[in-house]
């Protein structure tokens, strides 16, 4: 199971002064939705420079203007967009589109949805990436990332599966016996004292007996 870590809610040079702490521990780094609100194509394409080997989700959460919004990202530098399992489809096929063009990935979020005959669709439509996530408020409200969650993807074959929302040392236990293929950790490591450490014992959980050294 790969580790993504989200760079939420963090100023431009925190991001950079994390990705240096944690780019040795983490396999994915993603550059959070509101941090990209806050700076822009600009971080993802500073990250991108400074950073030239490290694989990169840009949290765009696309909803409309798949090609163009999808192409900013990419072509920042980002190895993969995220864009949302509500959109129109025709959104969601554009940035399918672009990522294959340019030989990236784009990863759908299902954040919000319950219907399992809309993943069914969105698989139907070439989706091979889903992440199942839990967002901000409704983690404030009381919901986890949980069992229910992967009902919504469980008929299906051969797609990959991230999930997101609140996941922590502790909870990341749920995970390990799921086919999930990146555990996203946002807030347990960045709002750590003691970040690098807090992912490496994520990241020991993270493997597998077959994975471990
Ligand atoms: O996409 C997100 C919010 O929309 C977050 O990046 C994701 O939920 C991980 O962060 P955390 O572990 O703090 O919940």
């Amino acid at each position: 199971m790969k580790l993504q870590v989200a760079l939420d809610r963090l100023e431009w040079s925190e991001c950079l002064r994390l990705i240096e702490q944690l780019q040795d521990t983490v396999d994915l780094v993603e550059i959070g939705t509101g941090v990209i609100k806050e700076y822009g194509m600009a971080i993802v394409r500073e990250v991108r420079e400074a950073f030239p080997v490290l694989p990169l989700v840009a949290d765009m959460k696309i909803c409309d203007a798949g090609r163009y919004e999808a192409e900013q990202a990419l072509l920042a530098g980002a190895d993969a967009v995220t864009v949302m399992g509500f959109a129109p489809l025709s959104t969601i096929r554009d940035v399918h589109a672009v990522a294959g063009r340019l030989g990236k990935q784009a990863i759908v979020d299902l954040l919000g949805i319950t219907d399992r005959s809309r993943v069914n669709q969105l698989a139907e439509a070439g989706c091979s990436h889903f992440c199942l996530h839990v967002g901000l408020d409704d983690q404030s409200a009381g919901h986890q990332a949980d069992q229910r969650l992967f009902e919504l993807v469980q008929p299906l074959a051969h797609v990959k599966i991230s999930v997101a929302g609140g996941i922590n040392e502790q909870t990341i236990d749920r995970f390990l016996l799921q086919s999930v293929h990146t555990v996203i950790v946002g807030s347990a490591i960045t709002g750590s004292k003691l970040p690098k450490q807090a992912a490496e014992q994520i990241r020991s959980k993270c493997q597998s007996p077959s994975e471990s050294g």
